[in-house]
C-alpha cells in the first residue's frame, strides 16, 4: 500500500479535536484583528459574482466584546530603555522585558539539509496524524517518507538557487518589525521561531530565556490560522511551556491570525493594484488567488478554521480593491498538495486549464504565506506559469509575497502594540485554573473559539456505511493496521508468524 495513503487514511481517521464552549478571552482576544464587524459586513456585501468559492462566513462570535483602547506605552506612562545591547532592545513597562516571538515554518538552507528538513516535517503529529496507537510508528514513517520525497523537493529547490529562501526573509521581517516598533516608541526584541529548521523554536525560546524576557507576544507569521501551521507551532510551544519554570512565570499572548487587519489588507491591496497596471488591459484580467491548500478532512473532520479564514480574506482584499474601483473578475484554488488524500479543492492546476480554455489572462496571487518559498519561486513562477501559457492562458504576471512591505510591516507592529496590554491577563488565569500556559488556551480550545457555532465536531466517522465510501476505507484502514500489527507481535513473540513461514523470520 503507497505510504501516504497509509498515512492519509489517518489524516481522515486520527483526527479529532473535542470542541469545548469558547471563553470569552479568546475572542476578546480576537479584537487585535477586528475580526467580528469585518467578517459580517463582508459576508452582507458580497458583491463580485465570479467568486468560485461558496459564500458561507465565519460565524461571529456572540460573546465579542470590542474594547476600544489606545496603547499607552504602560500604565505607568513609562518606557525605560537601557544602554546595555540586551536591555536596549527591549521595553520595560515597570520592571518588564517585552519580547516578540515570530513562528514560522523554516527551510532547508542547503541541498543536503532538504531530507532531514522534511523528516521533520513528517515526524510533526500536525501533519501525518497517527492514532495513539500507532504514534510510535510516526518517527519510522517520516524517515521512509521524507527519503522517498527528498529526490523531487532536492530538484524544486536546486531550481531555486540551491535552498530556501525563508530564514533570510524572515530574518529581515524580525529586524524591520523591531524597528517599526521602536519608531511608535515601543521598543521590543524580536526572536524568530521555525517549526522545521533552524532557528528553531526551543533555540528562540532559549534566547528568550537569556535575555531575561518577561513579557512575549507570540505572533505566527501566517495570515490565516491553521492546524497544519500555526496550529503545530502553537502545540510544540505550549509542550515547551508547560516543561519550564522560567516560561511558567513569563507573561505572554498569542495573536492567531490576523488576515483580516486593515493594514494587511490594504497592503495587499497595493501590490495587486501595482501589478494589474503592467497589463495591457488591467480590467479584463482575473486576480487568480493561490492558496497552499490542505487535506479537505483538517476542515471538514477537525474543524480547521483555514477555508473559512482564506475566504473572509479574499473578500476583504476585494473589498478594498472594489474602493479603489477595482471590479476585476477572481477565483480562489488551493495549490501543492501533497500525497493522494483528497485536499481543498478547487485545485490550482484544474482552474488554471479551465481558465485557460476561456482565454483568460491571470495575475497569480499567492495568499497563505508573506514571504516568497519554493511554492512561490518554483510551483507558481515556473510549473504553473508554464501550465498556464500551455493552456490557453493569454497573459500570466505574479505579485510578489509581501515580505518588508511597509504597511504590512507597520500594521504587524500595530497588532503586536494592541496586543500587550492583554500580555498576562490569560496567563494568570490560566495558571490558577492549571490549564494551558499559552495564552488563548490550548490549541483545542482554539479551535473551539472558531468553531463556536456548532458546539461539538463529529466524529470522524459516525457510522458505518455499505460500500467504497470513507467511513468503509477509514475502518478497513484500521482493521488491516491492527492486523499487521498482530501479526508482528505475533512474530516477534513465539517466532512462528508468516514471515518465519516465508523464511523472512525477524528472530535470529
Ligand atoms: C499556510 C501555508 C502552508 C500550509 C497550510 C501547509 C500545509 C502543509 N504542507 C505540507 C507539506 C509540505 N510543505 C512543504 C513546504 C512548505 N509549506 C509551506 C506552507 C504551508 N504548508 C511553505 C511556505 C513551504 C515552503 C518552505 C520553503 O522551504 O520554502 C513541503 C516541502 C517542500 C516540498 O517537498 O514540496 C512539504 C512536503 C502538508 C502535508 C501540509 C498539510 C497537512
Ligand atoms: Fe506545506
Amino acid at each position: 500500500m503507497d505510504v501516504l495513503l497509509f498515512c492519509n487514511i489517518y489524516f481522515v481517521s486520527g483526527f479529532r479535536f473535542p470542541a469545548r464552549p469558547a471563553c470569552t478571552t479568546l475572542c476578546f482576544h480576537r479584537s487585535i484583528g477586528l475580526q467580528t464587524e469585518a467578517c459580517v459586513k463582508s459576508c452582507i456585501s458580497k458583491k463580485s459574482s465570479v467568486s468560485k468559492y461558496p459564500s458561507e462566513c465565519v460565524e461571529p462570535i456572540t460573546s465579542f466584546r470590542r474594547r476600544p483602547f489606545k496603547w499607552h506605552c504602560s500604565s505607568s506612562g513609562a518606557v525605560m530603555t537601557s544602554k546595555s545591547e540586551e536591555v536596549s532592545n527591549s521595553v520595560l513597562v515597570g520592571n518588564e522585558k517585552v519580547g516578540v516571538l515570530l513562528l514560522n515554518l523554516g527551510g532547508p538552507e542547503t541541498l543536503d539539509d532538504v531530507q532531514p528538513f522534511l523528516f521533520n516535517l513528517f515526524a510533526d503529529p500536525d501533519i501525518i496524524r497517527l492514532p495513539r496507537l500507532f504514534r510510535f510508528l510516526q518517527k519510522p514513517l517520516a524517515q521512509f517518507i521524507s527519503v522517498v520525497r527528498a529526490p523531487k523537493s532536492k530538484e524544486g529547490y536546486a531550481s531555486i538557487g540551491g535552498g530556501s529562501p525563508l530564514r533570510r526573509i524572515t530574518d529581515q521581517q524580525a529586524e524591520e518589525l523591531r524597528k517599526s516598533l521602536i519608531a511608535k516608541d515601543v521598543p521590543a526584541k524580536v526572536y524568530v521561531g521555525m517549526r522545521y529548521w533552524h532557528p528553531f523554536t526551543e533555540e528562540a525560546i532559549e534566547q528568550i530565556k537569556r535575555d531575561g524576557i518577561t513579557k512575549l507576544v507570540v505572533l505566527p507569521l501566517y495570515p490565516q490560522f491553521s492546524i497544519s501551521t500555526s496550529g503545530s507551532s502553537l502545540r510544540l510551544l505550549e509542550g515547551i511551556f508547560r516543561e519550564d519554570e522560567y516560561l511558567v512565570n513569563m507573561q505572554h499572548t498569542v495573536i492567531p491570525s490576523w488576515y483580516q487587519r486593515q493594514g494587511y489588507i490594504k497592503a495587499m491591496a497595493n501590490l495587486i493594484e501595482k501589478e494589474l497596471q503592467k497589463f495591457e488591459c488591467p480590467e479584463k484580467v482575473t486576480i487568480f488567488f493561490s492558496a497552499h491548500g490542505v487535506p479537505l478532512a483538517y476542515v471538514e473532520e477537525a474543524g480547521d478554521p483555514y477555508k473559512a479564514e482564506m475566504e473572509e480574506c479574499i473578500d476583504l482584499i476585494m473589498e478594498e480593491l472594489e474602493k479603489r474601483k477595482i471590479r476585476n473578475a477572481y477565483t480562489l484554488a488551493y495549490q501543492s498538495r501533497v500525497g493522494p488524500v483528497e485536499w481543498l479543492k478547487p485545485y490550482t492546476d484544474e482552474t488554471i486549464i479551465e481558465l485557460g480554455k476561456k482565454g483568460a489572462s491571470l495575475l497569480a496571487v499567492p495568499i497563505s504565506f508573506v514571504s516568497e518559498h519554493i511554492e512561490t519561486l518554483e510551483e507558481i513562477d515556473v510549473e504553473y506559469k508554464e501550465l498556464a501559457l500551455k493552456s490557453g492562458v493569454q497573459k500570466w504576471g505574479r505579485v510578489p509575497a509581501l515580505g518588508c512591505e511597509p504597511t504590512f510591516i507597520s500594521d504587524l507592529a500595530d497588532a503586536v502594540i494592541e496586543s500587550l496590554p492583554y500580555v498576562g491577563a490569560m496567563a494568570v488565569s490560566n495558571l490558577e485554573a492549571h490549564q494551558s500556559l499559552v495564552p488563548l488556551g490550548s490549541v483545542e480550545e482554539l479551535l473551539a473559539a472558531y468553531d463556536s457555532k456548532r458546539g461539538e465536531l463529529p466524529p470522524p466517522v459516525i457510522v458505518w456505511e455499505w460500500g467504497w465510501t470513507k467511513s468503509a476505507e477509514t475502518w478497513n484502514g484500521r482493521a488491516a493496521m491492527l492486523a499487521v500489527l498482530f501479526l508482528l507481535v505475533l512474530e516477534v513473540t513465539t517466532g512462528q508468524g508468516f514471515l518465519h513461514q516465508w523464511g523472512l523470520s525477524l528472530l535470529p
